[in-house]
């Protein structure tokens, strides 16, 4: 029997500094994350970060959590039981979707169990990270098989790489963007911004960069907007090194002075509303946008659990399963 590892980055449990730092801990001692010698990255985590920024993280949670929990995790468990659905329409039986966190709970661990417990052998890990990334789905890489690396019996596994350029994830991405400007109109300007890397890792061979910008290339296609209608931009930047650019936040605060006064903004790289769109894009992105003489702040959703999102999950779930589905 087939069935999915749904795998997202995880969250804290709770929106308190312990949970946060349990969580950015287990984070950020990922080498595929911050790839810095042990030598000098533990110290540093151990010694600084882990003491200052989980309260002041932790805070920042508290102000987009929601009753049911974080809304990465609730986001993640009603696309999963939307998944488990849509397959079992398109494929005319019942598939086992387990969730799975690179970081926190459920673990990936606890996913791979679940589906084990389900009699599954053959496994499509799903992750929803639309572009490639070496912090991101080569962590999954290293999470999934360093579990597998226990089992006496291994089952068969298939692993969706990227869907940065499949054309349901352009539309639906698209269809996200015309169902606010149908109603309310166009903005001077659309930015797609990406959650940044390091911009070493790009130069080390991670496609990431190149990923994105073919993303948003086909969304503008697809919404047939002229050069000047979007621009693409990237945020979260963490540490001292040199990121992606431009910042998301420095180009917030640029744009009013070159004459865009109204912006849309959405971000491609996140299947699920989360802190980095929900914190940093929707509340600290509009008030600096705001403050520097910006007119209309608007921020489109993720994708999260819209039908046309879900049944872009269920094709790449499909497209990997093909020779299995007979047996
Ligand atoms: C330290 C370096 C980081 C890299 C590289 C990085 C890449 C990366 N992250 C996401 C998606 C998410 N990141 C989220 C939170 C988050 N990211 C970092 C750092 C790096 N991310 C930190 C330290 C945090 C935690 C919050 C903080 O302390 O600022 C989340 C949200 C989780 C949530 O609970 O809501 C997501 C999702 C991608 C897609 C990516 C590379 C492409
Ligand atoms: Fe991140
Ligand atoms: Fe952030």
């Amino acid at each position: 029997m087939f069935g999915v590892l749904l795998v997202n980055l995880g969250t804290p449990d709770a929106p308190d500094a312990s949970s946060v730092r349990r969580f950015l801990k287990q984070f950020l001692s990922d080498p595929r994350v911050v790839d810095l010698s042990p030598w000098i990255w533990k110290p540093l985590l151990n010694g600084v970060i882990l003491n200052t920024r989980p309260a002041k993280v932790a805070k920042l949670y508290q102000s987009i959590w929601w009753d049911e929990g974080s809304p990465l995790m609730v986001i993640s468990k009603r696309q999963r039981e939307k998944l488990a659905a849509e397959l079992k329409t398109l494929c005319g039986f019942e598939v086992p979707v387990a969730l799975g966190m690179s970081y926190g709970s459920p673990s990936l661990s606890d996913g791979l169990d679940s589906l084990t417990a389900q009699g599954v052998d053959n496994i499509v890990v799903l992750p929803l990270y639309p572009q490639y990334s070496c912090s991101t789905v080569a962590s999954v890489f290293d999470g999934v098989a360093g579990v597998l690396k226990s089992r006496r019996r291994l089952p068969e596994w298939r692993m969706v790489r990227e869907y940065y350029r499949h054309p349901l994830y352009i539309r639906a991405l698209a269809a996200s963007v015309t169902r606010l400007w149908d109603i309310k109109g166009k903005p001077d300007r659309l930015l797609m911004s990406f959650h940044g890397v390091p911009l070493r890792y790009i130069n080390e061979g991670d496609p990431y960069q190149a990923q994105c910008l073919e993303t948003a290339r086909l969304v503008a296609k697809e919404l047939k907007l002229g050069n000047d209608e979007w621009q693409v931009c990237f945020q979260s930047r963490f540490g001292k090194e040199e990121w992606l650019t431009p910042y998301t936040d420095e180009l917030l605060e640029s744009l009013p002075g070159q004459g865009v006064k109204r912006v849309d903004i959405m971000c491609p790289a996140f299947a699920a509303d989360c802190l980095e769109t929900l914190e940093e894009i929707a509340e600290g992105g509009q008030e600096s946008f705001l403050h520097a003489g910006g007119e209309q702040y608007r921020v489109i959703p993720c994708l999260n659990d819209d039908d046309d999102h879900i049944r872009l999950l269920a094709e790449l779930v499909r497209e990997q399963s093909l020779g299995w589905q007979l047996g």
